[in-house]
């Protein structure tokens, strides 16, 4: 029945802007219109994009001005793109321009600026059992956060972090993490966060790839109403990268805990060279004689600098440490906040994440607008539903970035936040992490506004950015995403790599080159992995792996993930991630029996294992499943079995990467070359039929029937 609804609904305008002349992106348009002497793209939104897609060169050179890059030295303007429009290997834009991201995200702290005694940052932690009600708040505002970015600037240059050098983090959602990235930015340094939810298995991989030299992290975190010390697991990642490092390897040179739960001890483990926030700041950062203590030497760098590097884990391998360039960033992420999402200093930008999650870096970039950023850290529904409802009148928060699968609990609970909180002054919604079904839209707009913008926005770690989203110059169509974003010639593509029109379902391909494609994968010796990755499906075109339909709207309906990649509740991991566990522990069992001990596990008999998505009844979300071959077990045995895999998983990766399920079939589907082959597996779980499986290259095809039952049954289980 809510399927039809959703059905029905889809593509309903849910709400008009009226008239947009007075939007920056409007303005922007009929500025370009008549610079190039081109009526036709002032005519409408589509027909700016098109413009935008056709010369790459001159829309980034007209957006650097929109946004007002602030740069030592402009690229010539025939250096925007020298390489011209081929998108792999991804060009260099802005050839000779030098500039520093964080002078760009602290241009509202500047001295003289209206917004200096205005908040930058307000940290929200998730209230305590004892005081349900009373989020932990600590405001900073744009001077406080120059001072401690200035502090922390020198507290590194002390330490002898210089541009290219790698810094890490480890640690909540809170202003000090911003602090410490911002200094990073500030030198050159290359940032690295995971999120203090992360299992210390897996930072610890992650931070293998790209050894850092200094280490920011939290003393412990508040979830779900409990405070958890994370000051072992840091030790654990820090015993880690101590005992791998090889002899020309980069030393991790000190961890700086951050007091993040007053109500926890911090202690200093000074053997492992430990400090505390607070010295770190005010004695390692403090200014010499005579010098303004908020005064910041930005390092001038290649725009092509990198900035961050975010991981993404695929079906084999580690996780891909993907390389970004500052530039690139600064102004795409300016571009969809300032251009798409018009948003200004009397905004206040809210936005769900973990620090281990792009939507952390986007909402950082937030800081261009002179908009507060509300850092929260917590569960969303704890102490209830209206919890971050009541945050957002507290503290009138305007932009509230949140993901499908937090709306979708919402209407569950029948919270009606319009209702509780009559002055909310809530004017955009956005959603990401998977599809925003059309039937959440009415509930969204009764539910916060009459007059909300629903921006359902798309891309991810690979582009830490959009490709498509939130546009506040057209209406918003339940279940569509407004439009593909200005610069992005995001096209869908056939399997044979012809572009399809609207209303045909495709692969969500770009193809045409932008700053903010990745520069590569950091520490590969080979380019392999990183061409094969976006630019082998197709030739000449970025491959994102997401499964889209173009409606005759120009709008997007996103369908879900073309390749093996997992995403339950919005949370994007690789099957990778839980292969290796199982490895692991069919070798520890192996281990075990060669040196004749009893077997504790039944793992060893394991022959093989296949982990894919299945798709919630109303397509929106996704559970995983991981398939086990074994050896001839009893139910007993096979209880224990999976009692020790799930375990595992969470001990070693997260509770989100547990299996909903966990299955024993005869057999998984293989290529011909002896490859898993994940997605016809999870095509047949979702329902597909196994005619249009193509099973010439399948070694192994006899075994596919039985994910055709695996599929019924397990679907009937969740519906
Ligand atoms: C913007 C996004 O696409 C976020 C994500 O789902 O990873």
């Amino acid at each position: 029945m809510e399927q039809e609804a959703g059905d029905q609904l889809l593509s309903k305008v849910m709400y008009d802007p009226g008239n947009v002349s007075g939007t920056r992106l409007a303005k922007f348009q009929q500025k370009i219109a008549e610079k190039y002497r081109r009526p036709d793209v002032g005519k409408d939104y589509e027909s700016f994009w098109a413009w935008s897609c056709e010369d790459p060169a001159s829309f980034w050179r007209e957006c650097w001005d929109e946004v007002d890059i602030i740069a030592s030295v402009r690229a010539k303007d025939d250096d925007v793109l020298p390489e011209g429009d081929r998108i792999y290997p991804p060009p260099k834009w802005f050839v000779g321009a030098r500039l520093n991201v964080a002078e760009n995200l602290l241009r509202h702290s500047l001295p003289g600026s209206e917004l200096v005694n205005k908040p930058a940052l307000i940290q929200a932690t998730e209230p305590s059992a004892e005081e349900p009600e009373n989020f932990l708040v600590q405001t900073t505002t744009q001077s406080e956060l120059r001072r401690q970015v200035a502090q922390a600037v020198r507290a590194l240059r002390q330490r002898g972090v210089v541009a290219g050098d790698r810094v890490a983090s480890y640690a909540s959602n809170c202003s000090a993490n911003v602090v410490a990235f911002l200094a990073t930015a500030a030198i050159g340094a290359i940032w690295i966060s995971a999120a203090a939810d992360f299992a210390p298995q897996g930072v610890l991989e992650r931070l293998t790839t790209v050894r850092p030299k200094v280490l920011f992290a939290v003393n412990a975190v508040r979830y779900n109403g409990k405070v958890h010390d994370h000051t072992e697991k840091v030790r654990a990642v820090v015993d880690g990268l101590d005992a791998s490092a090889g002899a020309e390897e980069q030393k991790l040179e000190g961890v700086i805990l951050i007091p993040y739960m007053a109500s926890s001890p911090t202690t200093l483990d000074k053997t492992k060279g430990w400090t505390s926030w607070e010295s770190f700041l005010k004695e390692e950062g403090r200014a010499r004689e005579g010098e303004d203590e908020s005064s910041i030497d930005f390092a001038q760098l290649d725009f092509n600098h990198p900035l961050w590097i975010l991981f993404s884990s695929g079906t084999t391998g580690k996780p891909k440490a993907i390389t970004h360039r500052a530039g690139g960033m600064l102004l795409q992420l300016a571009k969809e906040h300032l251009i798409h999402g018009g948003m200004t200093p009397q905004d206040v930008f809210f936005q769900y994440t973990t620090p281990g999650w792009m939507m952390w870096n986007f909402l950082v970039a937030g800081l261009v607008s002179g908009a507060p950023l509300v850092l929260f850290d917590g569960s969303p529904l704890r102490p209830s539903a209206s919890s971050l409802w009541s945050l957002a009148d507290k503290l009138g928060i305007t932009v509230f970035g949140t993901s499908a699968a937090y709306l979708a609990a919402l209407e569950k609970s029948g919270c009606e936040p319009r209702r509780e909180f009559p002055s909310l002054k809530v004017r955009q919604v956005l959603s990401t992490g998977s599809p925003l079904r059309a039937d959440l839209y009415p509930f969204i707009m009764k539910a916060v506004g009459p007059d909300t913008l629903i921006g359902s926005i798309t891309g991810g770690t690979d582009i830490c950015s959009l490709f498509a989203g939130h546009n506040v110059a057209l209406p918003v169509r339940a279940g569509e995403i407004q439009a593909r974003n200005l610069g992005m010639a995001v096209q869908i593509y056939s399997d044979a790599g012809k572009p399809l029109g609207a209303g045909s379902p495709g692969d969500l391909v770009c193809t045409k080159p932008f700053p903010a494609q990745p520069l590569g994968f950091w520490g590969q010796a080979s380019e392999d992995r990183h061409r094969e990755t976006y630019y082998s499906t197709f030739d000449n075109v970025w491959y994102h792996g997401d499964y889209v339909v173009l409606t005759e709207h120009h709008g997007l309906v996103m369908l879900g993930r073309s390749d093996g990649v997992l995403n339950p509740g919005g949370i994007r991991f690789g099957s990778s991630e839980i292969y290796e566990v199982v490895a692991k522990l069919q070798q520890q069992q192996q281990q075990q029996q060669q040196q004749g001990e009893a077997k504790t596990t039944a793992a060893a008999r394991i022959q093989n294992s296949l982990v894919c998505g299945l798709k919630m009844p109303k397509g929106d979300d996704e559970v995983v499943v991981l398939f086990l071959v074994v050896e001839q077990i009893d139910d007993a045995q096979w209880q224990a079995l999976v009692d020790e895999i799930k375990s595992a998983i969470r001990r070693e990766r997260s509770p989100r990467h547990v299996p909903r399920f966990v299955r024993r079939v005869k057999g998984v589907p293989l290529t011909m070359n002896g490859k898993l082959a994940e997605v016809p597996a999870k095509k047949l779980l979702n329902g597909a039929s196994i005619e249009g499986i193509n099973k010439a290259t399948l070694s192994n095809s006899d075994v596919l029937t039985e994910y055709v039952e695996e599929g019924r049954v397990l679907r009937s289980q969740l519906s």
